[in-house]
């Protein structure tokens, strides 16, 4: 119920206040809740949305699953339903002495047993459920809030925390706890020196590591498409278990809109996914290059659809340029279509972008991690119009598709790696490609640190901990020992901290959650304080190629490697 003169704006603000008001009286809202209620900047109301600020994805994921805020919501809005659409925007003048929303918690009240749910991160079998994850992240944050800097750098203090999860003992922590090489001083310039923007003379010294291209960190998007123009059908190699999806991609990518519409890509991390729906943009422009493409992840979509809400945008009609720009594509190719689940809002929108396109027999791929029929938080109109096309899953390569890949990498960076290597490469990293290319990288780099030939003995030495595998890591975990390791904090990895050491560790702890579990970019994002995706992708291609550059990066991961298996694995002793 928006009255006649107000702004969008000055709605947002005024349900807000109202909201706010009843829910301050509701018994059923713990202090935790309510500093995530804090935690909000009203911005604008359009039809039945509400869109709201926050700074962080806890408090996202808080807001929206509460009972108590819908019907406040819905109270102050006159009676009529109110869907809250929420952006992260994390505080812009964030300093050091800022604080997260698990020390502005802190503050309030001593913790309290009514923690998020907690969902472990396991490889092979991953909670990828957004909820969780960020969750446990939560949980850990909360828990390591209680922790200051002085203590961990100390590691003298026992600070019992029973409600912590495993992952997250202070006392595991200090039994892992060892300092750095020298002093803390040591720590610190070396960080400093990494963090310094490598030179041009620098990059063309950087050795060609496999999956980084050549002369930076950068992955090569195109800026109108999105697409990344390495991924192409000639870098995809094929094998049983991806033959059929990159057959009827290539077909789509021939004949965009004519067959397979929508075409749907499922399968596990790391599976080529993401690499398949950009072949098909590629190749598509390259036969035709008058079509529109678009590749878009969809966190990208939904943040592009909030913002197209947001304040003025709303009476600059950026909801039409919005609709005009998904809507005027030939091929849309959307990755990850999984996280728009239970967002109401923006699936309202998809599903008009999805039949508008569909209509116009426009091409629509879609990538996920299941099957359409087993997404969740989707509508079944929705699900029915996915099913309506045809859907291809892509397997774990078998061992000969996993060596041509091996095989396919080095080739492209240049590098001569003999077969036994690529054989032992491939007979034990066996259901994520993405790995397999962080077990090569980590060989190259170590042959080129040290000088040293590609040999098997150097891959088995240097893959030693990378290759003790069913062991289940916790996203937790990786951030509690970097933290350790560079003697800071758990919330100083998740906050929002920008010194060159914070942002260095963060980096690394990035990069090693990507490698060491199944999480995608975005619940990396997530747990790491909502940031973006891309964020979560310049941080892995960043430590990727720092490692071929400074031997003190390839140390801090190997070494990280080692201490997160053995703490996640006591038995490794
Ligand atoms: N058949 C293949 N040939 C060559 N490279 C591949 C193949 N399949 C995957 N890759 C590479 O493996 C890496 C991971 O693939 P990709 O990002 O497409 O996976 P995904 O299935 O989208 O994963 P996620 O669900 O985690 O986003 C990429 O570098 C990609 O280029």
């Amino acid at each position: 119920m928006s009255s006649d003169t107000a702004t969008p704006a000055e709605d947002a603000q005024r349900i807000w206040a109202t909201a706010c008001s009843s829910l301050r009286h509701d018994d059923t809202l713990t202090p935790r809740d309510m500093s995530c209620v804090e935690d909000i900047t009203p911005v604008s109301v359009f039809d039945s949305m509400i869109v709201l600020n926050a700074s962080n994805e806890i408090t996202r994921l808080t807001i929206e699953n509460k009972e108590a805020v819908l019907r406040a919501l819905q109270a102050a809005n006159g009676g009529e339903p109110l869907v809250p659409l929420i952006k992260i925007v994390p505080p812009a003048s964030a300093s050091r002495g800022g604080k997260s929303s698990a020390k502005q918690y802190k503050d309030k009240k001593a913790a309290t047993t009514d923690d998020a749910p907690t969902a472990p991160a396991t490889r092979g079998n991953v909670g990828r459920n957004a909820a969780g994850v960020a969750g446990s992240a939560a949980s850990a944050s909360k828990a390591n809030a209680s922790v200051t800097d002085r203590d961990v750098r100390k590691g003298l203090r026992d600070l019992p925390s029973p409600d912590l999860p495993a992952s997250a003992q202070p006392a595991k922590q200090r039994a892992q706890f060892a300092p750095m090489p020298g002093s803390g001083k040591f720590v610190q310039e070396k960080l400093d020196d990494f963090a310094d923007v490598p030179t041009r003379d620098q990059i063309e010294r950087t050795i060609a590591v496999p999956g980084v291209p050549a002369g930076g960190a950068k992955v090569a998007r195109d800026e109108e498409t999105h697409l990344n123009r390495n991924a192409t059908f000639e870098t995809f190699v094929p094998g049983d278990s991806n033959r059929f999806a990159r057959a009827v991609s290539l077909a789509v990518a021939e004949a965009p809109g004519l067959s397979f519409n929508p075409l749907c890509i499922y399968g596990g991390s790391g599976l080529g996914k993401t690499h398949l729906l950009n072949a098909i943009g590629n190749y598509a422009l390259s036969e035709n290059p008058r079509l529109k493409v678009r590749y878009v992840n969809s966190e990208e979509f939904t943040n592009e659809f909030i913002e197209s809400l947001q304040g003025e945008a709303q009476t600059n009609g950026l909801i039409a340029e919005f609709n005009r720009r998904y809507r005027e594509v030939d091929v849309l190719l959307i990755d990850d279509i999984q996280f728009l689940g239970g967002k109401e809002a923006t699936l309202e929108q998809f599903f008009h972008t999805f039949n508008a396109l569909h209509d116009a027999n426009k091409q629509i791929v879609i990538a996920s991690d299941v099957a359409p029929k087993n997404l969740k938080g989707f509508e079944q109109r929705l699900i029915s119009r996915f099913d309506s096309g045809l859907s291809v899953d892509v397997k774990p390569p078998d061992r000969e598709t996993r060596i041509a890949i091996l095989r396919m990498k080095a080739q492209i960076s240049n590098l001569e790696i003999p077969n036994d290597v690529l054989d032992l490469i491939a007979e034990q990293v066996t259901d994520n490609i993405r790995e397999l290319e962080g077990a090569l990288t980590r060989v190259t780099a170590m042959a080129s640190l040290n000088n040293q030939p590609i040999t098997r003995m150097l891959a088995e030495q240097t893959l030693q901990d990378f290759f003790t595998t069913e062991v289940e890591i916790k996203p937790t975990d990786i951030i509690t020992q970097v933290a350790q390791y560079f003697q800071l904090t758990f919330d100083d990895l998740v906050g929002p901290w920008r010194a060159k050491n914070v942002a260095l560790a963060r980096q690394i702890a990035m990069y090693m959650t990507r490698e060491m579990t199944s999480l995608s970019l975005v619940d990396i994002g997530e747990i790491f304080g909502g940031r973006d995706h891309s964020t979560v992708m310049h941080a892995c291609k960043k430590i990727q190629s720092g490692m071929a550059q400074k031997r003190e990066v390839y140390n801090y991961v190997n070494e990280l490697t080692g201490r997160i298996k053995r703490h996640s694995n006591p038995g490794m002793g």
